[in-house]
Formats: structure tokens, C-alpha cells, sequence
């Protein structure tokens, strides 16, 4: 995405934002004056301060927040987010996991707290413990049943994200995942710009269209000045269970050319997991391929944010 693309991006966003927009009266009629969405530019601009500090406030006590992001959606990154929690949590992090997957929340299945429906305290939103320690907060936790759409517009799910971020009791954390939906588009956007990230880690498999679309994400997160802890291959190999043979799905290792090419380091390789059913809560025993090939990736992380301390 160029520079160009981002700065078009932000201001469809403000476009968005506009209630105005929606409005069948026109700008500035006399019904203006009772409307609820009238403000001045003045009180917009408190808003946005004041939001920018509750959300400082809310992140002060968490140490690092990471992305993950990824260019297509299917390429494994709400996976590789729950197998990232589970590691940091075995290693002895304290995590949480923010589903901004809006209209896809796929974690709570993940993580094994499916239909736990969020409360609220004096402290704020109270997020869901995992049975493995790990602290989540996903849009399916405020819905009926986890097979109800998600039917809100981009700045509806703009604002849960919002909610997500300057509400939520996380407490002290190590580590805050926030799972992206896929693409460029405005979640992902308004995140790296809400988030003091300290890093985005970018998702992909090997397949051509995939490929594509990483170079889009890491273009946004340049423009953005986000740094880019690195690309993970998902789905690289299948391991075959008669010989040493790994054989690669989606043919030459594109993402490993991808790595070279935009200088952004390969920081793992994950296999095809033949026993992943892809619907039931990862287990953090080790009978999960994905789980135990991520602790090499978590490792990897550590030391990267370590180094950049
Ligand atoms: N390494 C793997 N081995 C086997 N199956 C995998 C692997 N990684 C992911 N999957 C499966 O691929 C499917 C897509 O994974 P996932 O939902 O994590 O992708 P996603 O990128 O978050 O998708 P979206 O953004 O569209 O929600 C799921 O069924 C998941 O179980």
C-alpha cells in the first residue's frame, strides 16, 4: 500500500466517522441543532484526547503489544495467535489476546472459553481466563450464540475495538496479542494507530495470492511506522509420516523470497497439523504440532523485543 493509499484510507475513515454522512437532513438544517451527533470541532478534539489517554492509562501495565496480522484471510493467523498466547503462558508470560476479528471472532474456540459472555466491574470490562491462563476479550463473548453474524458497518466494529482497548480490566500483562482481521482495511488501520504497537507479526502461507497481499501489509505498516518483528510461514510443509520427506504445499517457499526482498526477517515456519480439526480449544500439552512448532517462534519473539530494549 503506498503512502498515498494509507493517507486515502485515513480520511475514508474520517468519512466514516461522520454520522452526517448517513443523514437524510442536510448539513447544518435546523434539526442539527437537537441531534446528538452535533459537535463542535472542538469537542471533537477533546474526544479523541481523551480517548488517546484512556487508552494509554488502560496500556500503561502492559508491557508489549503485538499485532498479528496477515494479507489474505484462511492463512492460519488467529492459529498462530492462540498458539502464541498458549507459549508465551507455558513460558511464563502473562498474556492476554484482543479478538478485533470483528465479524470473524474465531479465538474463543482457540483459547476453550466458547461461550463465556463478558461482565463488567468498577475496573472496567472483565476479560475471560483460558483454563491455560491466558486472558481473552472477543465480539463473540457480547453475542446470543457463537453462530450469530456479527452485521455492524466498519465504524461499529471500529468502536468495539475502541471498547476492547480502553475498557478492559486486563490487570498487569507481559504480553497483549491482538488478533487483526485480514487485509488493509479500516480494523487493522485503526488499530496500528490507536496501539502503541511494538511490533506486528505478519502471517502468511506460501500460495501466490497470499504472497500478494503481504506486501500490502508490509507497506501499511512502514508508512505507519509500526516495526515488523517478522513473517511466519504457516502451513509450510507437511511432514510425511513414512520418511524425513517434507513436502511443500504451495510449491517453493514464496514467503522465504518475500523475506529477502522487503529485508523483514522469517522468523518461523509452522507444518500442516494432519490432527488439527481446527474447531476444538488447542491443546498446551504437546499434542499439538501447531502449539509446539510456535514455541520456537515465541522464543524468537522475546529475544527480538529483548535485543530492541
Ligand atoms: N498449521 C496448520 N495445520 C493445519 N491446519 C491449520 C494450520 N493453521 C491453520 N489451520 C486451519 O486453517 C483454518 C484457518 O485458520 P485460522 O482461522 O487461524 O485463519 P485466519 O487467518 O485467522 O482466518 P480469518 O482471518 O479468515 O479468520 C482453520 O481451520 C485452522 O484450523
Amino acid at each position: 500500500m503506498s503512502s498515498a493509499n494509507v493517507e486515502d484510507k485515513k480520511s475514508d475513515l474520517k468519512e466514516q466517522e461522520d454520522p452526517c454522512k448517513s443523514c437524510s437532513e442536510k448539513k447544518g438544517s435546523s434539526k442539527c441543532d437537537n441531534c446528538p451527533s452535533a459537535q463542535s470541532s472542538a469537542d471533537k478534539a477533546a474526544k479523541k484526547a481523551e480517548r488517546d489517554e484512556r487508552i494509554m492509562k488502560r496500556l500503561e501495565s502492559i508491557k508489549y503489544k503485538i499485532a498479528i496480522v496477515s494479507g489474505k484471510g484462511g492463512v492460519g493467523k488467529s492459529t498462530i495467535t492462540a498458539s502464541l498466547a498458549l507459549n508465551f503462558s507455558m513460558m511464563g508470560y502473562r498474556v492476554g489476546v484482543l479478538d478485533a476479528d470483528v465479524s470473524g471472532p474465531n479465538i474463543p474456540h482457540l483459547l476453550g472459553v466458547e461461550g463465556h459472555k463478558l461482565t463488567g466491574s468498577e475496573l472496567g470490562i472483565e476479560p475471560a481466563m483460558s483454563r491455560n491462563g491466558v486472558k481473552a476479550v472477543s465480539s463473540e463473548m457480547v453475542l446470543s450464540t457463537s453462530d450469530t453474524p456479527m452485521l455492524w458497518r466498519g465504524p461499529m466494529r471500529t468502536t468495539m475495538v475502541y471498547q476492547f482497548i480502553a475498557d478492559v480490566n486486563w490487570g498487569s500483562l507481559d504480553f497483549l496479542l491482538v488478533d487483526l482481521p485480514p487485509g488493509t482495511g479500516d480494523e487493522p488501520l485503526s488499530v496500528m494507530q490507536m496501539i502503541p504497537l511494538d511490533g506486528i507479526v505478519i502471517v502468511s502461507t506460501s500460495s501466490n495470492l497470499s504472497v500478494l497481499d503481504v506486501s500490502k501489509i508490509i507497506n501499511m505498516a512502514r508508512n505507519l511506522e509500526v516495526p515488523i518483528l517478522g513473517l511466519v510461514e504457516n502451513m509450510s510443509y507437511l511432514q510425511c509420516p513414512d520418511c524425513d520427506k517434507q513436502i511443500r504445499l504451495f510449491g517453493e517457499n514464496k514467503v522465504g523470497q518475500l523475506s529477502k526482498h522487503y529485508g523483514v526477517d522469517l522468523i518461523g515456519q509452522v507444518p500442516v497439523d494432519p490432527q488439527n480439526s481446527g474447531v476444538d480449544e488447542l491443546p498446551a500439552d504437546g499434542r499439538s504440532l501447531i502449539v509446539t512448532s510456535v514455541r520456537a517462534i515465541a522464543e524468537k519473539i522475546v529475544s527480538i523485543l529483548k535485543e530492541k530494549a
